[in-house]
């Protein structure tokens, strides 16, 4: 198996509504984001072309995320649900008999990052 990986970053606001702190308070972050994919390479000798990779990460991801208010999109936009927000919208376009989305990563700031995966 090949794991293979492209990051990324968008910048965008939110506040946690069901949360009694500063973060309940309109702010924003630089996101950075990490998406995996595992497979076997096709006859191209890829399991998925990082270009091909990039760009429905542009079109399904940060189209929607970067610049966004993400409380519009994500009713309590925690780290753990934008990663799962991301997740469920990729793995449609990415999974097939040959490769699947293994994994999300999502750092909310350089230091605070969460890992969502579906157990198999
Ligand atoms: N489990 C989670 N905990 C928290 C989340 C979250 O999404 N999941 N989110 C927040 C805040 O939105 C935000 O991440 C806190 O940011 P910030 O105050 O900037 O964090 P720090 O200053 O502590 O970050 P450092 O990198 O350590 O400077 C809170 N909790
Ligand atoms: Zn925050």
């Amino acid at each position: 198996m090949f794991y293979i990986t492209k990051e990324f970053t968008f910048d965008a606001a939110h506040n946690l509504v069901k949360y009694h702190g500063k973060c309940e308070k309109l702010h924003g972050h630089t996101y950075r984001l990490r998406v995996t994919v595992v497979g076997e390479p096709n006859d191209e000798g890829m399991v998925i072309d990082f270009l091909e990779l990039k760009e429905v990460v542009k079109e399904n991801v940060l189209k929607h995320l970067d610049h966004a208010y993400i409380n519009e999109i994500i009713e309590q936009p925690t780290a753990e649900y934008i990663a799962k927000w991301i997740y469920d919208r990729l793995k449609k376009l990415i999974n097939n008999e040959r490769r699947k989305l293994h994994e999300v990563v999502l750092w909310e700031t350089p230091t605070s990052f969460v890992r969502y995966l579906e157990e198999k």
